[in-house]
């Protein structure tokens, strides 16, 4: 069945699931739009709820990058069997998703330079550190992973951190060992390797 994946041409929220298709050596059609110009109207209207990432699978379409991400993932081997050990990995999903939601989005939404200075500040000073530590400590406690074996939690986490990097101007992992090597795991990985080295890097 032919699978597309319509997202923005950067990294954001769709590069996560971008990495697990990869990952799983899953065929698709990385369908890009350009954010300049958006919305175009046609697209957006055409949309479920307005907004991307989009998931099409033969003739039927999903919404909301994280129902998208976890039905790769499965598709890809990176959901755990264990029911339990499945909520396990959605609260850390969900978790990393409270650090972009709350407090990196808000940051770039806010138009106002002295507001988004404080923002950022907040998100520099101690939101970082709020979640990032609590992220090292697990990951230290269960060999390098969320649950002690690779799933695609992991990879929301590089997706997020890696588009949280690039709108902070920052390196978010630096003072958390753990955390960085997850990273340098993740796009170290089969699949996710090669597309790496063939993708644009981008700016925001
Ligand atoms: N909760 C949704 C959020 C989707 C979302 O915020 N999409 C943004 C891009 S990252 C978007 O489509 N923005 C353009 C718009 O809202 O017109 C998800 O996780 O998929």
């Amino acid at each position: 069945m032919a699978k597309k994946l319509h997202y923005f041409d950067v990294n954001g929220i769709g590069e996560s699931i971008r990495y697990i298709l990869h990952y799983g050596g899953q065929k698709f059609e990385d369908v890009r739009y350009q954010i300049s110009g958006w919305p175009d109207k046609k697209v957006k209207d055409a949309l479920p709820f307005g907004q991307l990432p989009l998931y099409e699978e033969g003739d039927r379409s999903l919404h909301q990058s994280l129902a998208i991400a976890r039905y790769v993932a499965s598709q890809s081997k990176l959901l755990p069997n264990d029911l339990w050990e499945q909520a396990v990995v959605d609260s850390y999903v969900m978790t990393i998703y409270d650090f972009w939601f709350t407090k990196v989005i808000p940051f770039v939404k806010e138009t106002d330079a002295a507001k988004k200075a404080t923002l950022k500040k907040e998100i520099l000073d101690e939101s970082i550190h709020f979640f990032f530590s609590r992220f090292d400590k697990v990951l230290k406690e269960h060999n390098g992973f969320f649950i002690g074996k690779l799933t695609w939690a992991e990879f929301i986490l590089v997706g997020i951190i890696e588009a949280g990097n690039l709108f902070l101007d920052y390196e978010i992992e630096k003072n958390y060992p753990h955390v960085k090597a997850a990273v340098q795991k993740v796009l170290s990985l089969p699949g996710v390797k090669e597309y790496i080295a063939k993708r644009k890097v981008y700016a925001l």
